[in-house]
């Protein structure tokens, strides 16, 4: 990789986040510290504040505190805004538009984001953003299908795409794997780490095994705060994450 490429301020840093609902707080003073290159996990017993943390870095919870990516502000912003800066995510269902093909969907994602250049292309075929996020997630060869006859680990593929479609930067993937056969759970994994090269990956995870097998860095929430934070190994031999998360979920990480 050329210096030009390295992108230092390239991260995502949350400072004291805290996210109430009326008395409720259901995010109570989180920090991150999310870099680029890496597949970071947020892991935890339900309850503990995953997708919260999500929901307020792309503009879907009123969340207090301090997250920057690029130097740029996140938290008051719009849902779009937080896209436009690079800042993507899924959802445990995924929505892509059933009734459209593959590449329709991918297309539309990329609308906003195209250059001219580009959109000329689009008349004349398929956009390079398009074939590249399609070559990316697998999906090149199910291009004219509607969207709505794909699998849901390929419908969570093709969400990813129109993520990387919209050159999105950060892509917070929530349980992407939740339903997903073995097989497609594999082709998951190594995704994520082929496209998190130049990308910050975060997922909210339950799959312990998923985890240990793909995680850079794994951060537990417990009660809407950090309890732990590190390597995978360096959190199950952490005594308070076995007490209060990973001895029920210690089956999937015992043969590591
Ligand atoms: N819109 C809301 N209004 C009120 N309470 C909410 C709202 N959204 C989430 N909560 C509460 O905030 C807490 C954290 O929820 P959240 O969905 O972030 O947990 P999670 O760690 O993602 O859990 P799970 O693993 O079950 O998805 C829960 O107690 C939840 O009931």
């Amino acid at each position: 990789m050329t210096a030009e490429l390295i992108r230092t301020d390239d991260y995502l840093e949350v400072r004291d986040l805290r996210v109430s609902f009326g008395d409720f707080v259901a995010v109570d003073g989180v920090a991150l510290t999310l870099l680029q290159g890496q597949v970071h996990f947020l892991v935890g017993p339900n309850g503990a504040g995953k997708t919260t943390v999500i929901d307020a870095l792309t503009g879907l919870a009123r969340g207090q505190g301090v997250a920057t990516f690029d130097g740029e502000d996140l938290l008051g912003r719009s849902s779009h805004a937080i896209a436009r800066l690079g800042v993507g995510r899924t959802f445990q269902t995924a929505t892509v538009f059933n009734d459209l093909t593959v590449l329709q969907n991918l297309d539309i994602a990329g609308l906003r984001h195209r250059r001219r250049r580009s959109l000329w292309r689009a008349r004349h075929g398929i956009p390079d953003a398009v074939a590249e996020a399609a070559e990316a997630v697998g999906l090149s060869h199910l291009l004219d299908r509607p969207a709505g006859v794909l699998s849901h680990g390929q419908k969570q593929w093709l969400e990813i795409g129109m993520l990387l479609v919209q050159d999105a930067r950060v892509l917070l993937l929530d349980e992407p794997v939740a339903g997903m056969s073995a097989q497609e759970r594999d082709a998951t994994g190594e995704l994520l780490h082929r496209i998190g090269r130049e990308r910050t990956i975060v997922v909210v995870e339950h799959d312990m095994e998923f985890v240990r097998r793909y995680a850079d860095v794994v951060t537990v929430l417990h009660a809407g705060r950090v309890l732990a934070s590190g390597s995978m190994e360096q959190i199950r031999a952490n005594p308070e994450v076995q007490r209060v998360y990973l001895g029920d979920h210690a089956e999937g990480v015992s043969n590591a």
